[in-house]
């Protein structure tokens, strides 16, 4: 496995790498929901790139940017382990070569929806950098967490509209055993917000159930919703929706999915799955 950091030595490093390349990108901090998208890229293409990169410019002012967890000689290794062939983890100013940069992605209505809404600009600033990433490593394939499912529903989206001759592939998010999405942000949380957050899988789960026993959307919506009712303050939930599983209006039957947010002490999360309307 090779480490580069500057966009001159992965040039060269992609150059080299032999038959189909597939790329995952991700934020560092890795845990066993990166691990299953790095197992699927070893699996569905001849070479496999990693990036690893805390993208400054989908961070809000006040979110946690500084205080986000760098862990890069375990990420290090879990790349080694999955057979991850190239690691691109390069310092910001080759990746803003320009600084602060003028031309961005706008993700459209989408992006403003959601997670959109909560953190404003969020979107302009993943679909940016994922622009900037699909151009410098040039992969034929491209694996994202369904655990982000409105950040990927948008690459999608982007890769359609500008013509990307990119593979997009989701994969199923990976759970601890009582549930809880795994996510880089679950080691900010106190062995009682743990606790508190395995509300939302419990909602969705709760969705699922109403569904598969006869309810309509707004059935299972409302049974989901009944996992918050109970006037606790140690969730504050940010939105619970049904949609349809491009995220457009929920047509009422049919595969759906149910997303859901919510703040759990100072710690935003994020969870969805899918639910069959029948
Ligand atoms: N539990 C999971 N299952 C499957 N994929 C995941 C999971 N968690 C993250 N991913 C995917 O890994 C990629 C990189 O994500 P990222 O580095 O932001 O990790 P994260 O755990 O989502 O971090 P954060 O806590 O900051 O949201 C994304 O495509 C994301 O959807
Ligand atoms: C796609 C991504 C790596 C862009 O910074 C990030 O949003 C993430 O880790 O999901
Ligand atoms: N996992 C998506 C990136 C973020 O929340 O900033």
């Amino acid at each position: 496995m090779r480490l580069v950091e500057t966009r001159a030595e992965l040039d060269a490093a992609r150059a080299a790498l032999p038959g189909t390349v597939a790329v995952v990108m991700t934020m560092g901090a890795l845990h066993a929901g990166h691990e299953a998208l790095l197992r699927a890229a070893r699996a569905g293409a001849d070479s496999v790139v990693a990036t690893i990169f805390v993208n400054p410019l989908q961070f809000g002012p006040n979110e946690d940017f500084d205080r986000y967890p760098r862990t890069m000689e375990a990420d290090l290794e879990m790349c080694r382990r999955t057979g991850v062939d190239l690691v691109f983890a390069p310092h910001r100013d080759e990746v803003y070569p320009g600084g602060e940069p003028h031309v961005r992605v706008n993700p459209g209505p989408l992006g403003e929806l959601l997670e959109g809404a909560s953190r404003p600009g969020f979107f302009h600033g993943v679909l940016t950098v994922v622009l900037k990433l699909f151009n410098l490593v040039r992969p034929d394939l491209a694996f994202f967490g369904e655990k982000d499912y409105q950040q990927l529903t948008l690459i999608r989206r982007m890769v359609l509209d500008v013509n990307l001759p990119i593979e997009v592939r989701g994969v199923p998010t990976v759970r601890e055993a009582d549930g809880l999405a795994l996510s880089s942000r679950n080691r900010y949380l106190t062995e009682a917000e743990r606790l508190a957050a395995l509300r939302l899988s419990a909602a969705l789960r709760a969705g699922a159930a109403a569904a598969v026993g006869g309810a309509d959307a707004d059935g299972a919506l409302a049974a989901a919703h009944r996992i918050f009712a109970d006037g606790t303050t140690d969730v504050v939930l940010d939105y619970l929706v049904l949609l349809d599983p491009d995220l457009g209006p929920s047509p009422g039957h049919g595969p759906a999915r149910m997303l859901v947010a919510a703040k759990v002490g100072a710690t935003r999360l994020i969870d969805n799955a899918p639910i069959d309307l029948g």
